[in-house]
């Protein structure tokens, strides 16, 4: 899919993006994208774009997800642009009530996330933010779901 006016603004994206070899294990090729954030305009610009592509490609939702912590940096922007409630995806044991549970392995180890029970119901559209894709783990991003939710 192209997204033009992703294109328009990749460089200066990718310019923010710094290489750190073997971290935070031997091997790995860690692609650090903190320094997009000592430039608060082009990351409001990237936050744009993409709830622009949502409106315009993906078009009605229900809400955000976003997977901590790096999803937590774009995920609630997007879903203010689009007025829509945005669902956190946190690490194991750090969501109060009752939460349900995955676990997938990603380039350099294993997690278990979760989510609150109730925060998406059935048959809902949720885009889903996070920073990057690696290996994409054992997750299937197009038309993957995390979770089985129930309800
Ligand atoms: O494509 P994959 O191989 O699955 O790897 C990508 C995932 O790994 C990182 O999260 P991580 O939990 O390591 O870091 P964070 O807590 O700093 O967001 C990144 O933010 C993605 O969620
Ligand atoms: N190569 C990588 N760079 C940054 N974050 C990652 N998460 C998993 N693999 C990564």
């Amino acid at each position: 899919m192209t997204l033009p006016r992703f294109d328009e603004i990749r460089p200066k994206i990718e310019a923010h993006i710094r290489e750190v070899k073997d971290f935070p294990k031997k091997g790995i090729n860690f692609r650090d994208i903190m320094p997009l954030f000592t430039n608060p305009q082009l990351v409001n610009e990237l936050c744009v774009v993409i709830a622009d592509h949502v409106r315009h490609t993906v078009g009605q939702i229900d809400s955000v997800a976003g997977l901590e912590a790096r999803g937590f940096l774009f995920g609630p922007q997007v879903a203010i642009q689009l007025g829509v409630p945005f669902v956190p995806i946190r690490k194991k044991g750090k969501l109060p009530g009752a939460t349900i549970e995955a676990s997938y392995v990603k380039e350099y180890g294993e997690d278990r996330v979760e989510i609150q029970e109730g925060a998406i119901k059935k048959g809902e559209r949720v885009f889903l933010i996070d920073d990057l894709l690696a290996t994409g783990g054992t997750l299937r991003v197009s038309g993957f779901f995390l979770f089985n939710v129930k309800n």
